[in-house]
């Protein structure tokens, strides 16, 4: 609830402001939006071309915090309201992008357009208006490991020296040009490197976010039921398409990449230290991620098994995983991250936070909204489907 009393890091008392949230519609904006009017007197200008994910934020009017939130249906590669719309907030926070990597190597011209020429308007709204910015880019920007670059028996590679992604040291490296799964990072990477060079030119207050992984409910689509049936969301949202209809799980390129998971729930929490602490987020890059819930894909996929015959009461498949090649699964062009390990001095240091939920429990609890939200119609749509003879 939204209380007077609030403070931020140093003891001052928190304004309250406008916040406009351009992608406010999509997985890490909807959270957001039911984070700040659950708990936070804020006022949220809503953009984004759907609003499926903050419907329940949205109607009936009777909300207690109907005053608090408005939805503007807004493409913002063409539309001359958006400028009016940051003027009129203290702060925006731009999460509009493409980020789906099967887009990345087959949309390539839609991924580059997305992530850098898209959100040149809203960065330069920010920068003339006078106007704070926070920006989500992405992990992706680090590309590949320094380690992965050893002989496959270098001790080195068990040195953190060699695969810990540092904001303020680690390279950025990214594969071929024709391996067009780096245009999105690329993309990223070039942004970051004009809002950084807003701040230093013209003043811009900016911050940017690297999320390393945020999984969790509404996170994409199930494919035929919310979603294009040929369309390949991110892992979470595959793995449990696969386990709702009983089907293995796709190993791409046998599943020896290594992610790091955090929970939705706590790197909002993270966000919203970076809304309420200015002085100690302008300026900053923070990674936000777990550290400590490092998996291969291979073990999420086995997790996710057992936790989804927890959650559902089916026993699990008796084959559980299958092979996949990157090429048959994502097509040509597509390349991956080896390993993904936040480093977490920057965010410790300036906001005091830590993400809380183990890589079980987060999965416990977002298998048990997928089951609840779509076994049903799972089961329907399969029933009617007409098996080929
Ligand atoms: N989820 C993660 O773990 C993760 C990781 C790294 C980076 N990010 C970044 O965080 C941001 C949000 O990610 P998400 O997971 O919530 O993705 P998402 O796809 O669920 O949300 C993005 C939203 O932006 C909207 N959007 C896209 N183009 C738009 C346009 N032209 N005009 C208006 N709205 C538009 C989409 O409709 C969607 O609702 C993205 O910038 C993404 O690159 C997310
Ligand atoms: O979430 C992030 O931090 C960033 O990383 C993601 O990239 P990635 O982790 O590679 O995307 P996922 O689709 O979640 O895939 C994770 C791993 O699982 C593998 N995978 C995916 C799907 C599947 O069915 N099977 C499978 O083995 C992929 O090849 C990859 O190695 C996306 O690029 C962005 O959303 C974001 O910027």
């Amino acid at each position: 609830m939204a209380t007077a009393a609030r403070v931020d890091l140093d003891g001052n008392p928190i304004k309250q402001i406008t916040i406009c949230m351009i992608g406010a519609g999509g997985f890490i904006g909807s959270h957001l939006c039911e984070k700040l009017m659950a708990e936070t007197p804020h006022k949220v200008l809503a953009v984004d071309v759907y609003n499926d994910k903050i419907k329940h934020l949205l109607e009936p009017a009777s909300l207690p915090w109907a005053d608090r939130i408005q939805f503007h249906r807004i493409n913002i590669k063409h539309d001359s309201r958006l400028e009016g719309l940051i003027k009129m907030a203290d702060l925006t926070i731009n999460l509009a992008a493409i980020c789906t990597p099967a887009d990345y190597n087959t949309r390539p011209l839609d991924t580059i357009y997305s992530n850098f020429i898209d959100a040149l308007p809203v960065v330069k709204y920010c920068s003339e208006n006078g106007k704070r910015l926070i920006h989500f880019s992405t992990c992706e920007v680090y590309g590949k490991t320094i380690g992965c670059f050893l002989p496959k028996d270098s001790p080195l590679r068990q040195d953190p020296a060699y695969y810990v992604l540092k904001e303020d040291a680690s390279p950025c490296i990214f594969g071929p040009i024709e391996k067009q799964r780096w245009s999105y990072a690329c993309a990223k990477q070039l942004i970051e490197r004009l809002i950084y060079a807003e701040g230093a030119e013209n003043g811009l207050d900016f911050t940017i976010v690297r999320p390393f992984n945020w999984i969790g409910p509404r996170m994409d689509f199930i494919p035929g039921i919310d979603g294009p049936a040929e369309g390949v969301p991110r892992v979470l949202a595959c793995f449990s398409n696969n386990l709702l209809r009983s089907e293995p799980l796709k190993l791409v390129d046998g599943g020896q990449s290594q992610r790091t998971f955090v929970y939705i729930k706590d790197a909002i929490e993270a966000v919203l230290l970076m809304i309420e602490n200015p002085a100690r987020a302008n300026g900053q890059i923070f990674n936000v991620g777990n550290p400590n819930n490092e998996v291969t894909v291979r073990q999420l996929a086995e997790m996710m098994t057992q936790v989804y015959s927890k959650v559902s009461g089916e026993p699990p498949l008796e084959t559980p995983t299958i092979d996949v090649s990157s090429k048959e699964f994502y097509g040509e062009g597509y390349d991956d991250s080896d390993k993904r390990i936040p480093d977490m001095t920057i965010i410790n240091r300036q906001l005091g936070w830590n993400p809380k939920t183990s890589l079980w429990d987060l999965l416990e609890s977002t298998l048990t909204y997928q089951h609840r939200t779509y076994a049903q119609a799972i089961k329907q749509t399969m029933s009617k489907a007409v098996p080929s003879s």
